[in-house]
């Protein structure tokens, strides 16, 4: 890897890569200009800096030299990253002399499908939303505003959108947006509809069932009508979409009426999307990280343990080399004592393989075409390679890299597909790779599906989950309770019932039983509402709206029967993994089938 020497300026673009087709150039510049303006951190940085709107520009400098950097990688003890506290203690990992104990309920590792780590050759990783965990109270509010005003300016919508704010708590992983019909649903694994609001509004149950109940024309609740919360990302855009929604209804007038739900829809999804592309959003995380992005102390110490077992790790991330870069050093990257971070490429010590711009899920399927480019980290130049392998550039004999470059530990690369990738890290076989991500669709499924990679799926929202479900275990066992009860009531009254109509019986105990049956049922509805106001507030413990993010009333949620499906395992945060040993076997629970419960005690 190689360091500049002097301080340069970092300031790359945001080229797509699908603007430059390889037929235009065997040698391509992401940048479109060269500027000399003053904002390009006077004094400090020589080199160049680009101007424009999709230039990305990181806050910090790019230094070669380490200064007073806490944090050594040839020490054997793991080193302390986190500076914040001046560097006083140390991210307690499996493998430290603290390490390879009880492990908090929050930060286990859950496993669906038995999965040896000793079998594993390569770990792989996401970048957004996996690695780096964004904060949605500032990065989702960032993408909420962003989408407002290009809806208010760009598509016509009423400036009093302006003034509407964002609940980022307010939308959760596994809805499901009805774009027709303006309505946001919960559903459980059966992708029966349990929870539904058009757009605030909760539905009442008969417009629920008359809606979605039909069990004749079962809806698949997918694409087009329909459009998955199944990312972090999409959170504002559901949030917006609902107010929108709203605002439609409450405002006769105001929204032009060929403006129907599902344009509004198309509308903010256009809109988010021009924030990820545009740097909206990534203009903003590169001045300030820390703002946007949790630290992760134990994130080095876990790439270490990773690589010091034999594993070679990689990245493959959508994002493109000039963000990757930013996010990376601001995660992996080591701060002097008085917690100054520095802009370098010392983070690609702890890969083998950097993929970015890979264009997921499509990356999974062997047969993309897309183009492989390795990317020149100082330049962020792309240049053509064969498959991996370095192309001589026209009019030149030798191939595009020189020696120094290929002997480097870590290649980076933009485009190409999973085949190109098993070849750079010499993987025989699908199964000996784990890729963790957090984006069911994106990350897990295809790639376990179409490939038969082993996948991991990150759900942040889990460790306040399980958190809650073993604070709330004793409400749980009331639930079941309240539940058997029901039964035992029902059971009574139907028995009472059938004597009522078949027994040949006098007056008198036809009068008994008949005054029995009637404090029964009164019994029954005392108990199911009790069950059912029980049942909601433990719910609402979870989300006051949508309740637990696995469960729809007694039922696994969709989102968890997806969780279930294709993550191999799924756990709160990333750097889990380091409190467990490399070469752990993860073995799943027993599976439990109803008849099950009651003959064997749990
Ligand atoms: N053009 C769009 N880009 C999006 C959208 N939602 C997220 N993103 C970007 O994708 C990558 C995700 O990276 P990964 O590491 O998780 O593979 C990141 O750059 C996001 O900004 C979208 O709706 N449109
Ligand atoms: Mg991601």
């Amino acid at each position: 890897m190689r360091i500049p020497k002097k301080p340069v300026s970092f300031c790359i673009s945001l080229f797509s890569p699908d603007l430059f087709p390889p037929a235009l150039s065997s040698r391509i510049r992401l940048v479109s200009g060269v500027s000399t303006k003053s904002d390009c951190a006077p004094g400090k940085r020589k080199g160049f800096c680009f101007t424009g709107a999709r230039q990305l520009h990181a806050s910090y400098s790019m230094e070669g030299s380490h200064g007073t950097v806490v944090g050594d990688n040839k020490s054997p003890r793991l080193t302390n990253m986190d500076c914040s506290d001046g560097g006083s203690h140390e991210p307690c990992i499996w493998s430290s002399p603290e390490g390879g104990h009880k492990i908090d309920i929050g930060k286990q590792i859950f496993c669906n499908r038995s999965l040896n780590m000793k079998n594993i050759v390569a770990v792989g990783f996401d970048m957004d939303y996996t690695l780096a965990q964004y904060k949605p109270e500032t990065f989702e509010s960032l993408a909420y505003e962003g989408t407002i005003r290009k809806l208010v300016y760009d598509l016509g919508y009423p400036r009093e959108l302006l003034e509407w704010s964002f609940d980022w708590k307010y939308m959760v992983r596994g809805l499901v947006l009805d774009k027709k019909r303006g309505n946001i649903l919960k559903m459980d694994r059966h992708k029966y509809v349990k929870v539904a609001y058009h757009g605030f509004k909760e539905l009442s149950k008969e417009d629920k069932v008359s809606t979605y109940g039909s069990t004749l024309t079962r809806d698949a609740f997918d694409e087009p009508d329909y459009a998955l919360i199944d990312t972090l990302f999409s959170l504002a855009e559901a949030y917006l979409f609902a107010q929108l929604v709203d605002f439609r209804d409450n405002n006769p007038g105001k929204v032009a009426d060929t403006t129907d739900y599902a344009r509004m829809y198309r509308d903010v999804r256009a809109a988010v999307d021009l924030c990820h592309r545009d740097g909206t959003l990534k203009q903003m995380v590169a001045k300030d990280p820390k703002r946007y992005i949790n630290e992760d102390t134990s994130i080095v110490p876990m790439l270490k343990m990773l690589g010091d077992s034999g594993r070679s790790t990689f990245l493959v991330t959508n994002s493109l080399w000039d963000y990757t870069n930013i996010v990376m050093n601001f995660l992996c990257g080591a701060r002097t004592m008085d917690g100054i971070r520095k802009c370098n490429f010392d983070w690609l010590q702890y890969f083998d393989v950097v993929i970015t711009g890979s264009a997921k899920p499509g990356f999974f399927h062997d047969d993309s075409r897309a183009n492989l480019f390795e990317v020149e980290p100082v330049s962020g130049m792309l240049l053509n390679t064969d498959n991996g392998s370095p192309m001589p550039q026209v009019g030149d004999t030798s191939p595009s890299f020189s020696p120094k470059t290929l002997n480097k530990s870590c290649r980076v690369f933009q485009g190409g597909n999973v085949g190109h990738l098993h070849k750079l890290l010499s993987i025989e076989s699908s199964s000996q790779v784990l890729y963790v991500g957090d984006h069911i669709y994106g990350d897990i499924l295809r790639s376990k599906k179409v490939l038969g990679w082993r996948t991991m799926l990150v759900v942040p929202e889990l460790e306040r989950e399980v958190e809650l479900l073993w604070k709330l275990r004793d409400t749980r066992k009331g639930l079941r309770l309240l539940r058997n009860q029901r039964d035992l009531i029902e059971d009574k009254i139907h028995h009472l019932k059938w004597s009522l109509k078949f027994e040949d019986i006098n007056a008198e105990e036809k009068q008994q039983l008949s005054s029995a049956l009637d404090s029964l049922e009164f019994e029954r509805e005392q108990v199911r509402l009790s069950h059912q106001q029980a049942q909601r507030e433990n719910h609402q413990k979870f989300h006051k709206v949508w309740g637990q993010l696995m469960k729809t009333g007694y039922q696994n949620s969709r989102f968890a029967h997806q969780v279930e499906r294709f993550a191999c395992l799924y756990t709160s945060q990333v750097s889990n993994l380091s409190l467990y040993s490399p070469d752990k076997y993860y073995r799943p629970s027993e599976d439990f089938m109803p008849h099950e419960f009651d003959i064997i005690p749990m």
